[in-house]
């Protein structure tokens, strides 16, 4: 989909994924409202295309957090920061506020300790 950059100020003739011309860096994901969906088929199709957009961003995500294990002077699972995961937690609380902080924290402790996970497998793997 949208995963290399090759020029971020040229946008793609149309996206595979939304149809609309827009940067090749960035993902355009449509929105579904929960009262536009009304059938179990249409429910499922558009849980499908959030979970593809979900994925992609958990992909970047954990790409991005496996560069911070090398930036840090203590990476890995070593390295961990509650705070800063407390942090990331109370933010993303405001824009999803019916999961709230506490299930978010569930949430966000699986996806950070797969990321450290990743990386660590990625940073053992042979070159
Ligand atoms: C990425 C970092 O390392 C760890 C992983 C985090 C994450 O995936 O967001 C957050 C805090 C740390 O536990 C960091 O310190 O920023």
């Amino acid at each position: 989909m949208h995963d290399q950059v090759i020029d971020p100020t040229e946008p793609t003739a149309s996206c595979p994924a939304c149809g609309r011309a827009h940067a090749a860096d960035e993902l355009r994901v449509p929105l579904p409202s929960a009262a536009s969906v009304g059938t179990l088929g249409e429910a499922r199709t558009a849980i499908d295309g959030l979970d593809a957009a979900l994925a992609t961003l958990l992909e970047r995500r954990a790409e991005i957090a496996a560069v911070v294990q090398r930036l840090k002077p203590v990476g890995g699972h070593a390295g961990r920061d509650p705070g800063r995961e407390r942090q990331i937690v109370e933010a993303m609380a405001a824009r999803a506020p019916s999961l709230g902080a506490d299930r978010l924290a569930r949430i966000m402790t699986a996806v950070i300790e797969a990321g450290l996970d990743a990386a660590a497998d990625a940073a053992e793997a042979p070159r």
